[in-house]
């Protein structure tokens, strides 16, 4: 790590991609010749936000991910660390190291299942922390929105149509003040029904006071989950590299 004043890059990467179906983790997927991991990290060593990228890595691929990222020739990791069982324990184990390796200013937190979010937005996310707690990076949603409700004959009715005015995808990279998300995280070790699908919640929910600000994501800020998406990121990741460019074009770089 290189100082306390430095924002640093989590990109967790310590699932095992079972809703891709691959057969093994999503982010040794290739896509359109580079490593969906690779891919993803390359966004961080580009952005001049960055200083620094600490990669999350289910503990049997350590070695794999060690020489992708080094043959790729990344100059800003600062380190490989075997992630947790949940996504929230991969969070943890990387603010643990961070405090260990002196701590952080700012700290984003990032799928690395997102390889293409756009420059502004990890721009935006890390200037947004100069006034705020923490960032969340949202999205519309372009769907009609329902509940659904048990039809009593072992499947599902909708129930209630959602505002979807009100309602926002959330994607990453989320950003923190790294004492703000180490003391989140700290309170919810003390709470036995802890579970937390992102790191925003987790402030939210153990430090109410927190202020959280919002910034537009990007559609093409896509995250890779099920096999479809797989598909459509290989197509998308070899028209990025016929820009040549690191833009896909649309998104506001
Ligand atoms: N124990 C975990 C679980 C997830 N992640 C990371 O968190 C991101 C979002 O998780 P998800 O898309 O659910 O990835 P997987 O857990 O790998 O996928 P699945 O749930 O289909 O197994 C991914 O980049 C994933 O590698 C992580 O670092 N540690
Ligand atoms: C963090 C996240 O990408 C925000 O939308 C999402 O919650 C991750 O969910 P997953 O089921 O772990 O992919």
């Amino acid at each position: 790590m290189r100082g306390s004043n430095d924002t640093v890059a989590v990109v967790l990467a310590g699932g095992i991609g079972s809703r891709a179906g691959l057969g093994h983790p999503k982010q040794f997927a290739v896509l359109a010749g580079r490593t969906l991991l690779e891919r993803t990290v390359a966004r961080f060593e580009r952005s001049e936000a960055v200083d620094g990228i600490l990669v999350l890595i289910a503990p049997d691929h350590i070695d794999r991910a060690e020489r992708i990222l080094k043959e790729a020739g990344f100059a800003k990791i600062a380190g490989v660390v075997p992630g947790g069982e949940q996504r929230s324990d991969s969070t943890r184990a990387a603010l643990d190291r961070i405090a260990a390796d002196g701590g952080a200013a700012k700290v984003l937190v990032h799928d690395a299942a997102r390889p293409f979010v756009p420059d502004r937005v990890i721009r935006e996310a890390v200037g947004a922390l100069d006034d705020r707690d923490a960032v969340n990076v949202v999205d519309p949603v372009t769907d009609t929105l329902v509940t659904v409700r048990d039809d009593g004959e072992g499947g599902e009715a909708p129930a209630e149509v959602v505002d979807r005015s009100a309602v926002r995808r959330v994607q990453t990279p989320q950003g923190f003040r790294f004492p703000v998300l180490a003391e989140a995280y700290r309170l919810a070790a003390g709470d036995p029904d802890f579970r937390a699908t992102d790191d925003c919640s987790v402030v939210m929910r153990y430090l109410p006071e927190a202020r959280i600000a919002v910034i537009a994501g990007d559609p093409w800020n896509m995250k890779v989950t099920g096999p479809a998406d797989v598909l459509v990121a290989d197509l998308i990741a070899a028209r990025l590299d016929e820009t040549g460019t690191g833009a896909l074009g649309g998104e506001s770089e």
